[in-house]
């Protein structure tokens, strides 16, 4: 048994556990869920600046070095928390405490948690850098924004959304059921190219009619994050599925599915 192998096997929800712990989880699995898809929908909004209370371009008045300082560790917590705790080395550590059906559903918690600290705390940046006047344009843009973030929910629904947010997990367990070790596939879109998710999220993130300095410094750094992000995912997944993965990233494009890309 590799390495991998045997944190992937120490990963497999645990078929064992009272009837009672069983629910909990179930419920707890549910209740995470639930955080996430109100999370994911104020996200939305945040973004485009529509519906929600406070957008991206809301908040106190506050001098510019600090708001990007504010900013910048929002973000920079969320990206270290949703990076380390993705790791396997991380998973194998922290299953040690936390019970291995709720793992998922808990690192769905501490992400939707993160992101909506930091939808509280953001600070703005007024200053434009961009605003479109052409109503055409502008409306092309924000419609383009929404495909963004279809192609996100969609993208999550062809790799398997249940398993992503940790539902399929406590379901499972609360069956009696053991879960199925991690399956290579590129269904659908993951034939064009790699991380349909990230690119919605890209798309989603700068197809905006007016750009304020505080969105672009939002667009700017996931965009970074999510090209780290990548390079671990993929470094994961090398481990986890070899020449597979490997011949996989040689056939089909990261991002951009008419040019070949790394
Ligand atoms: C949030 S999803 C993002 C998937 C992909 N990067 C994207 O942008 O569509 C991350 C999870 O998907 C898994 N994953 C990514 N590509 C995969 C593939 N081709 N087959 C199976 N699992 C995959 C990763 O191991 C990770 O657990």
């Amino acid at each position: 048994m590799t390495q991998i192998d045997h944190q992937i096997h120490s990963l497999r929800p645990d078929a064992s556990g009272s009837k009672a712990f069983k629910i909990i989880a179930f419920l707890y699995g549910i209740a995470a869920y639930l955080v996430f898809f109100v999370t994911i929908l104020y996200a939305i909004g945040f973004v485009t600046g529509l519906v929600v209370p406070k957008t991206i371009d809301m908040g106190t008045d506050t001098p510019a070095a600090e708001a990007l300082i504010v900013d910048l560790l929002l973000m920079t917590l969320f990206a270290v928390q949703h990076s380390v705790m993705a790791r396997q080395g991380f998973k194998a550590w922290w299953t040690q405490f936390v019970p291995k059906p709720i793992e998922r559903s808990t690192y769905v918690l501490f992400a939707s948690l993160s992101l909506l600290l930091l939808f509280w705390q953001w600070r703005p940046l007024p200053p434009l850098v961009w605003d479109v006047a052409n109503p055409g344009l502008a409306v092309t843009l924000i419609t383009l924004s929404f495909a963004g973030w279809l192609l996100v929910f969609t993208s999550t629904f062809i790799i398997n959304h249940f398993e992503l947010f940790g539902l399929h997990q406590v379901a499972n367990h609360l069956a009696g059921k053991r879960a199925e070790p991690p399956r290579f596939k590129t269904p659908l879109l993951y034939k064009f190219v790699r991380h349909p998710i990230y690119l919605g999220f890209i798309i989603a993130f700068w197809a905006a009619p007016t750009m304020t300095a505080g969105h672009l410094l939002f667009a700017a750094v996931t965009t970074a994050y999510i090209f780290v992000g990548i390079a671990l995912e993929e470094h994961d997944l090398v481990a986890l599925f070899g020449d597979e993965y490997r011949q996989y990233k040689q056939r089909v494009s990261m991002l951009i599915p008419w040019r070949k890309s790394v």
